[in-house]
């Protein structure tokens, strides 16, 4: 285990995807009672998304981690209205959270370009403050780095998660370092022939206990709340972590990885899931494979299999079971296409829900303008054009 961890830090020690800031908004200028003449507002601290920022370049460029907004200008007898104080911007990557010191969520950076108000400055003294200015916010927040990627890979070490994403996207070879530090988790690119891309998240291996922090814990499972679906790795013939910790049969692992999701986040165990049971060139891979299929067809029947602590309280229903090798490419392209299949049907469904909700707002509209709702369709499809123009083009 010690091993483990030491090769995790040094494969990605240097990996920054937290930082603490202290934010204050600039203080608001004086008033001036005696000609009714209006203070500056102090200036705000924004947080904004900027291409190729990352985490570790901040801490290295404002190593006191500190941004405080100008102050407001003083009213004065030749400038009445104070002038307002600068607004600092903190320029931070994409792909962030930005959360209190209590967890509280401010905004998310999913784009170049979005920013989010992280103090306010103060109001300049005026008449309605006895002409007294006020302070500016101040707080201490974090800046928490997400993955964000299609898929997310999940499996205990050595499932061969790094090889089943060379081995998918070789296609392309695109596999793009993500760009947040030097040393980092990879996401790799595949593409389809209709040019469609999907990007994948390749994670080190979750050890048992993850949800408690234990290895690379909560730092890599943060990673997998942002994916749309997660793509389940094991090794047929099972995994043991070091000699001294039990072997895992494939079976077991599969549970053992959706109750350390579970255990994390209970939505994170709740997202669409594919199981790709890799290594199918080993020996005897046949006669796993069997027997984890018919495991996963009654798992309750094999829980006595697991540590009582460690059962599922939902077994994880796969969409696609895939075996493959990733070291010959054996049903690789099958993956691709199942792949392909569970992010298409979610995205009909999302868009149908969307329409869903559209619909019933304008039942709604209808119901209060007293015309009667039979005049709408009752069910709209994603595919049916006519009704999605329908919806568009002359009631919304
Ligand atoms: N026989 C066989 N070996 C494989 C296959 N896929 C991967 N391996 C081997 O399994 C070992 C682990 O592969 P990785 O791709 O590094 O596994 P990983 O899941 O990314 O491991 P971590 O990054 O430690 O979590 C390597 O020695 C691979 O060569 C396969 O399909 N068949
Ligand atoms: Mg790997």
């Amino acid at each position: 285990m010690v091993h483990i961890s030491r090769i995790c830090l040094r494969k990605y020690g240097n990996f920054v995807d937290n930082l603490r800031l202290y934010v204050r908004g600039g203080g608001g200028g004086m008033g001036l009672p005696r000609l009714g003449g209006q203070g500056g507002n102090g200036g705000d601290v924004w947080v904004v998304a900027k291409k190729n920022m990352t985490l570790k370049r901040i801490k290295d460029k404002y190593p006191l981690k500190r941004f405080v907004g100008g102050s407001g200008g003083n009213s004065s007898v030749r400038a009445l209205k104070g002038e307002k104080g600068t607004d600092v911007e903190v320029p931070a990557p994409v792909g962030i959270a930005v959360t209190t010191d209590d967890g509280r969520i401010v905004g998310d950076l999913n784009e170049e370009g979005d920013r989010v108000l992280v103090a306010k400055g103060g109001s300049g003294g005026s008449l309605y403050s006895a002409f007294e200015p006020t302070k500016g916010q101040a707080k201490h927040i974090r800046l928490d780095l997400k993955l964000i990627a299609d898929l997310g890979l999940v499996g205990f070490p050595n499932a061969g998660k790094s090889s089943l994403l060379t081995a998918l996207s070789n296609a392309t070879p695109q596999v793009a370092s993500y760009a947040f530090t030097t040393l980092r988790p990879e996401i790799g690119k595949v593409m389809y022939p209709d040019y469609k891309q999907i990007s994948i998240a390749d994670l080190p291996g979750l050890i048992e206990g993850a949800y408690m922090n234990k290895g690379m814990g909560h730092k890599f499972l943060k990673h997998v709340e942002r994916t749309k679906q997660l793509l389940f790795v094991v090794d047929v013939c099972g995994f043991q972590l070091a000699s001294k910790t039990p072997f895992r049969s494939a079976f077991e692992a599969v549970q053992l990885l959706s109750k350390e999701l579970e255990l994390y986040k209970e939505e994170v165990a709740s997202k669409p899931a594919i199981l790709v049971v890799n290594k199918m060139d080993l020996p005897d891979a046949e006669d796993k494979l069997a027997e984890l299929k018919e495991q996963l067809k009654n798992p309750e029947e094999f829980s006595d299999l697991l540590p009582g602590d460690m059962i599922p309280k939902n077994y994880m229903t796969f969409r696609h079971v895939v075996p493959v090798s990733a070291m010959t490419g054996l049903g690789i392209d099958h993956l691709k296409s199942c792949i392909r299949q569970s992010l298409d049907e979610e995205a009909t469904l999302k868009s149908s829900d969307v329409l869903q909700e559209k619909l019933l707002r304008l039942q709604m509209k209808a119901v209060t303008l007293g015309k009667p709702p039979s005049c709408f369709p009752t069910r709209v499809q994603a595919s049916d054009h006519t009704d999605q123009h329908m919806l568009k083009d002359e009631y919304v």
